[in-house]
C-alpha cells in the first residue's frame, strides 16, 4: 500500500540562521518530511501545513532588538511540541514570558554543558557521565542568552558562561536549547533532534527512498494523465534521476533529448545514450548541435558572453526538437529543493551577479508546456539516494557537476574546435587517474582547463611549442566557498607526465591552487 509519506511532518521556522537548511537535512536524515517557511508565515498556512511539530532555528538578529523578527503566536497554541534553537530559543522565552539579555562573553565554537535534571528531552542522552556530573559536546554560536525563563519551564543544561544553555517545558512539550544541534561538532546532536521528532513528537520514519520513489510516481501519474513528457537530459545527476524516475512513472510518454553541444566530456555522449537508451529503454534524442554551438561562439572571448550565447543556443535547439515532436504538453526539469530555497532568498536579497547560470527554465512562453518538477522538495543526497534506488549506476549518481555551459567556460577565450578536443584528451586522462588513485570521491569537483597561450617544452630532442593547461580539483560541500584539493604530488605528476607525452597539442601543466572566495571553481 502507498504510504502517505507526508503525512507526518515537522515545520522548520527561518529567522535567517545559516544552518536552516542543515537542520531540514537532519530531520529528513532521520526519515520525516520537513519543510523551511520563514518566521513570518500565516497562522492560516501553519494550521493548513498541520505539523506534528516545530521547530524554530537560530538567526542573526537579537531577540533584544524592538523590531526583531518574532515566532507567530499560532505556534504555541496549537498542542505541538516546540523546539527552540539559538534564537529559536531566546524568541520562546520572550514571547512566553522570560527574559533575554546580551551577554558579555560570545560564544562561539565548542563547548561542554552539563545535563541536569530528568527532561524529556536530554534524558539519557550524554557524553561524559562521571563523579562531576552529565556532560555534553556542543557547539555554540551566540551573544545573547536566555537570562530568565518564562513560568512553567525548568533547566535541563548549563554552562558557567550560559547559565541557562537548555530549558523545557515537559507539560506544554516546549523545548529550547542555545546549542545547535544540527552541526556535527555537537556529537549527540543528531540523537536530541531524533528525540524530538521520533519520540516527543511522534512521527515515524516513512521518508525512505523506496516510499518517496513510490509517493513521487503516483503525483507525476496524476499531473500528467496521458499527456507527454519532454526532459532535457544532460547526463548530470539531477536531470538523470528525473529520466530514470519519470520512465518508471509514465513510460513511453516521456521522451529525452540529449543536446550534444560539442562542449562536452570525451564519451559523454555515448554514455548517456548508453545508459539511458540502450540499458533503460528510456526515448533519447540525440540533437547533434556541435556545428550550430561552435558557429555562434565563433569571435566571443567574453565569458559572459559565451555564457548567454550557449544558454540561447540550447533553448533554440531545445525549442526546436519540441516542435518536432507533437502534443507534448509538459517539460520536465530536475530542480531541487537547494534550488527552490535559493530563488526565494534571492528574491529578497542584494546578491551580486557573478556569473550567470545557465538553465532551460529561460524557455520562451510560447512552447506552452507545464513544468513538472518531481525533485522539487529534494535534497541533493536524497537525489542521489533515490537514483540508486531506481538503478541507476552509482559511478553516475556520484559524479561531479558539470556546468551547462560545459567546456565552453573551460576553454578561456574564444572555444575553438581544436581547443575542445586537446581538453576532453587531457580531461578524460585527469578524471582516469583520479578514479585510480580512489581521489575522484575524495574531491567534489575536478576538472582541466585550457589555456590559450604557448609555451616551450622539450619532448624527446625535439623543441615543442604548445598550449598549457591547468588541472583543478577542490574539495567544498555546497560549491559556496571551496579549498583547493591537497592532491598527492605522485598523483599530479603522473597526471602531468601522461598528459604531456601523450597530448602533442600540449607543453605544460599547472596545478590550480587557488581557493574560493576570492577564486571562484571555474575559470570564467
Ligand atoms: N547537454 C544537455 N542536453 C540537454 N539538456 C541539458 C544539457 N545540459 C543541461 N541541460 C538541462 O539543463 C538543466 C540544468 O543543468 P545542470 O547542469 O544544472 O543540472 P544537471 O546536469 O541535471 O545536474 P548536475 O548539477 O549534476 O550537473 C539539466 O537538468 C538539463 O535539463
Ligand atoms: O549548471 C551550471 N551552469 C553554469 O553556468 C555554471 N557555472 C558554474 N557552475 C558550477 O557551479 C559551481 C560553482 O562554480 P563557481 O565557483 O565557478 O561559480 C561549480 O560546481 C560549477 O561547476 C555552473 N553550473
Ligand atoms: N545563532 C543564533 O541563532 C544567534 C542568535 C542571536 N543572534 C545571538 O547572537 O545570540
Ligand atoms: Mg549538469
Amino acid at each position: 500500500m502507498r504510504q502517505n509519506i507526508h503525512a507526518q511532518k515537522i515545520l522548520i521556522l527561518d529567522f535567517g540562521s545559516q544552518y536552516t537548511q542543515l537542520i531540514a537535512r537532519r530531520v529528513r536524515e532521520i526519515g520525516v518530511y520537513s519543510e523551511i517557511h520563514a518566521f513570518d508565515m500565516s497562522a492560516e498556512d501553519i494550521r493548513a501545513f498541520a505539523p506534528q511539530g516545530i521547530i524554530l532555528a537560530g538567526g542573526p538578529e537579537s531577540v533584544t532588538g524592538s523590531d526583531t523578527p518574532r515566532a507567530p503566536g499560532v505556534v504555541f497554541e496549537m498542542g505541538v511540541p516546540v523546539l527552540g534553537i539559538c534564537y529559536g530559543m531566546q524568541t520562546m522565552a520572550e514571547q512566553l514570558g522570560g527574559k533575554v539579555a546580551t551577554s558579555n562573553h560570545r560564544e562561539f565554537g565548542y563547548a561542554e554543558v552539563q545535563v541536569v535534571g530528568d527532561g524529556q528531552l536530554l534524558d539519557g542522552i550524554v557524553d561524559r557521565d562521571d563523579s562531576t556530573g552529565r556532560w555534553l559536546d556542543v557547539w555554540m554560536s551566540h551573544g545573547d542568552q536566555v537570562s530568565a525563563m518564562p513560568e512553567g519551564f525548568k533547566l535541563m543544561a548549563q554552562t558557567e558562561t550560559c547559565p541557562i544553555a537548555a530549558m523545557a517545558d515537559d507539560e506544554r512539550q516546549f523545548y529550547g536549547v542555545q546549542f545547535h544541534p544540527e552541526v556535527t561538532h555537537t556529537l549527540k546532536g543528531q540523537e536530541i533532534l531524533e528525540r524530538f521528532i521520533r519520540t516527543l513528537s511522534g512521527c515515524d520514519a516513512l521518508w525512505t527512498a523506496e516510499n518517496i520513489i513510490d509517493d513521487l510516481v503516483v503525483r507525476v501519474r496524476e499531473q500528467v494523465g496521458s499527456g507527454k513528457v519532454l526532459l532535457g537530459l544532460s547526463g548530470g545527476v539531477d536531470s538523470s534521476v528525473v529520466a530514470a524516475l519519470l520512465h518508471k512513472a509514465i513510460g513511453d510518454q516521456l521522451t529525452c533529448v540529449f543536446v550534444d553541444n560539442g562542449l562536452l566530456r570525451k564519451n559523454e555522449g555515448d554514455q548517456v545514450m548508453a545508459t539511458f537508451a540502450q540499458n533503460m529503454g528510456v526515448k533519447v534524442i540525440r540533437a547533434d548541435a556541435e556545428d550550430l554551438f561552435l558557429g555562434k561562439l565563433k569571435g566571443i572571448s567574453d565569458p559572459e558572453e559565451k555564457r548567454k550565447v550557449i544558454g540561447h543556443t540550447f533553448i533554440e535547439v531545445f525549442d526546436a526538437e519540441a516542435t518536432k515532436l507533437k502534443d507534448v504538453h509538459f517539460l520536465a526539469q530536475g530542480t531541487i529543493y537547494p534550488d527552490v530555497i535559493e530563488s526565494a532568498a534571492a528574491k529578497t536579497g542584494k546578491a551580486h551577479v557573478i556569473k550567470s547560470h545557465h538553465n532551460v527554465g529561460g524557455l520562451p512562453d510560447d512552447m506552452a508546456m507545464e513544468l513538472v518538477e518531481p525533485l522539487r522538495e529534494l535534497f541533493k543526497d536524497e537525489v542521489r539516494r533515490i537514483g540508486v534506488a531506481l538503478g541507476l549506476p552509482h559511478d553516475m549518481v556520484y559524479r561531479h557537476p558539470f556546468p551547462g555551459p560545459g567546456l565552453g567556460v573551460r576553454i578561456l577565450g574564444e572555444v575553438k574546435k581544436e581547443y575542445a578536443d586537446i581538453l576532453r584528451e587531457a580531461d578524460a586522462i585527469f578524471m582516469e587517474e583520479l578514479y585510480k588513485s580512489g581521489w575522484y570521491h575524495k574531491v567534489n569537483q575536478a576538472f582541466v582547463v585550457f589555456l590559450p597561450v604557448k609555451s616551450v617544452g622539450v619532448v624527446g630532442d625535439g623543441r615543442r611549442y604548445e598550449w598549457v593547461v591547468a588541472l583543478r580539483a577542490v574539495e567544498t560541500i555546497d560549491f559556496m566557498t571551496a579549498r583547493w584539493a591537497h592532491l598527492p604530488y605522485e598523483l599530479i605528476e603522473r597526471v602531468s607526465n601522461r598528459i604531456i607525452n601523450s597530448i602533442e597539442g600540449i607543453s605544460r601543466v599547472a596545478y590550480d591552487v587557488s581557493s574560493k572566495p576570492p577564486a571562484t571553481i571555474e575559470w570564467e
